[in-house]
């Protein structure tokens, strides 16, 4: 008898994109934004995206996220797995608490009222955030408002977690308070992180690996394992020094196309 052939799944939390294309509009206007991109991300992973502005950085967050469809080339995330996303404005409803804020994308999955109240007090205490559960966004810091939005995007337990600048609006000690919150719920809830950002430091503050993406059309070109050890510090030479070598692989790419 002969087996019949079954198409590998990726494991939970894994990310898996098989040479992305993607082309934005038709004949002479047309842009290809991605190019055959070919990227493996593990379970548990924290992965940052680099590259010059307009590489397509946001297309490929885009396409894993299903906001958008490929051009060519397959996306898989693994059985029923819906990714979270985060972005650099936190996309509050400034009319909801910071409670309500949290629960909604309970309520749109129809868990029972008891059940969203207590899994929206354990996030906000995850965030640090318990006592503020009644105050509406106008009454919070970009800091505070940017772990609402974490704590509403983990509400959905998704293995997943893509970051498009999450903290890029945030003045410098604000962003490295969220760095080492993000890293211990990064590091207690095993989550695979795709994050993409302008920052090489925040890159090698954060990421086990970074990957450098070519001015537009974006491929990959490089790619680095972080392998400074944990909890790290902005401001480390270690950190620093992965930061350089990142900027001037990036710099030498820029040159390059003038882009
Ligand atoms: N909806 C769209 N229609 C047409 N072109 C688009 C569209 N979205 C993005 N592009 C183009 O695709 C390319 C990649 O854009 P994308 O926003 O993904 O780049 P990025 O690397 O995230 O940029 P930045 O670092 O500046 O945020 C850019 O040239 C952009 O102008």
């Amino acid at each position: 008898m002969t087996s019949a052939t079954t198409t590998p799944r990726s494991a939970t939390g894994a990310v898996a994109l098989r040479g992305v294309t993607k082309v934005y509009g038709r004949g002479d206007g047309a842009v290809l934004a991605l190019d055959g991109v070919t990227l493996d991300v593990s379970p548990g992973e924290f992965v940052c995206l680099v590259g010059a502005s307009g590489c397509g950085k946001s297309t490929l967050l885009n396409l894993v996220a299903g906001l958008d469809r490929v051009s060519g080339g397959e996306i898989d995330l693994g059985p029923g797995v819906e990714p979270g996303l985060m972005f650099q404005e936190s996309a509050l409803f400034p009319w909801l608490t910071v409670e309500g804020n949290v629960e909604v994308p309970l309520k749109l999955r129809g868990l029972p009222r008891a059940r969203r109240r207590e899994r929206v007090a354990e996030l906000l205490r995850t965030v640090h955030l318990g006592d503020f559960a009644g105050k509406r966004p106008h009454e919070l810091s970009g800091g505070m408002r940017q772990r609402v939005a974490l704590a509403r995007t983990l509400a959905l337990q998704t293995p997943v977690l893509l970051m498009d600048e999450p903290f890029g609006a945030l003045d410098a000690m604000t962003r490295d308070i969220l760095h080492d919150e993000l890293e211990r719920i990064w590091s207690e809830r095993k989550l695979t992180v795709l994050f993409v950002t302008h920052n090489v430091r925040e890159a090698a503050r954060l990421a086990d690996r970074i990957i450098l993406l070519s001015s537009r059309p974006g491929r990959i070109i490089w790619s680095t394992r972080v392998e400074v050890p944990r909890p790290r510090r902005i401001d480390s030479p270690e950190v620093a020094a992965i930061a350089a070598e990142v900027t001037d692989r990036l710099r030498a790419e820029v040159g390059r196309h003038g882009r």
